[in-house]
């Protein structure tokens, strides 16, 4: 196989709880993930010189060894000693250093892509072992779904699939370092932890209401207080309908739940109206597995 196209999915936390600080900087986490059907297209195409190219839509995206798509082909190439170039061609659409793993997902895709274009025969815990070495949430979009992330966000436990929904992306333009508001958190300590056993019994229930009301982020604490905007944006998505609204990862992005398409839609038009974002996507979560 010469050329290969994926779609590379983006997720949402429904769910994000801090256990622990490791020495090495690194949080022991308990978080909900679920994809979502807003993605990248990666297209992977084998070179006859030797190197790895990347091209991408996004001007300001590194396309040398920083972009993590790099890393990806890169890892492969050294282990398994290939000797064809890669040229990785990257259709970004995930919002960027947004919460919502945008640059994993494009690792993830690589991975599983070279797999299949190489023959290499790695079963998914063995690109999982690789994913982790490039980033935290590398594994969790390898397998996708709904799921249950613990250690440092690579030990995954698959749930019930979240009942079908419609979700209100909305990235306001503000750039958070997630480094850093993991960081914050540590000097401020932890107020209040999100009631995760909540997701996971509404998940086992398969009752939506009871999802949305048991979400929580506990990085909001420190962003909320910081970028006011986002409880604008959360209050927006409420007052037009979402069963909750909340942060993604260590954000901006704000998600809202919908049971309605058209709810969404007249929400994201809203929101836009307002002026308190730009960018806002619906679409629906996505509980398809890899094949
Ligand atoms: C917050 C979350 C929630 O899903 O996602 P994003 O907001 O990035 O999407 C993840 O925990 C982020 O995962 P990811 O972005 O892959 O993390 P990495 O690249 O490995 O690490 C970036 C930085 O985040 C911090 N980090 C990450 C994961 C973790 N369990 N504890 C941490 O403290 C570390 O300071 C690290 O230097
Ligand atoms: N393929 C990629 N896609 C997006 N960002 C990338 C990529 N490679 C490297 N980066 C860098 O990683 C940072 C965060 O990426 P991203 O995965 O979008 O964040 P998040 O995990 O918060 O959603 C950005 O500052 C960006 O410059």
């Amino acid at each position: 196989m010469d050329k290969l196209e994926l779609k590379a999915l983006g997720k949402i936390n429904l769910g994000l709880d801090i256990l622990g600080r490791r020495e090495n900087g690194y949080h022991d986490v308990r978080m909900v993930m679920q994809t979502v059907y807003l993605y990248d297209r990666v297209i992977m195409e084998k070179m006859r010189e030797p190197g790895i190219e990347i091209r991408t839509n996004l001007g300001f995206l590194p396309v040398n060894e920083n972009n993590i798509a790099y890393k990806a082909a890169d890892l492969m190439i050294r282990e398994f000693d290939i000797r064809e170039g890669m040229r990785i061609t990257l259709e970004k659409h995930i919002p960027v250093a947004a919460g919502m793993a945008g640059g994993s997902s494009n690792a993830a895709a690589v991975l599983f892509g070279m797999n299949r274009m190489f023959s290499l025969g790695l079963s998914e815990e063995e690109l999982k072992k690789r994913g982790v070495i490039l980033g935290a949430d590398v594994p969790y979009c390898i397998m996708r779904g709904t799921v249950l992330a613990e250690g440092i966000g690579e030990i995954l436990t698959p749930l019930p699939a979240m009942p079908k929904c419609y979700v209100l992306i909305a990235k306001p333009p503000l750039s958070a370092s997630t480094k850093t508001v993991y960081e914050k958190i540590d000097q401020e300590g932890i107020s209040r932890h999100p009631d995760i056993d909540g997701i996971l019994a509404g998940l086992d229930a398969g009752d939506l209401k009871k999802i949305a009301g048991s979400m929580g982020n506990v990085l909001e604490q420190v962003m909320l207080k910081e970028h006011p905007v986002l409880g604008q944006i959360k209050e927006t998505m409420k007052e037009a309908g979402a069963l909750n609204a909340m942060m993604s990862g260590s954000g901006p992005t704000v998600f809202g739940i919908y049971e309605n398409r058209r709810t969404a839609k007249a929400a994201a038009e809203k929101l836009k109206h307002t002026g308190l974002v730009k960018q806002a996507y619906v679409t629906n979560v996505h509980n398809v597995r890899r094949k």
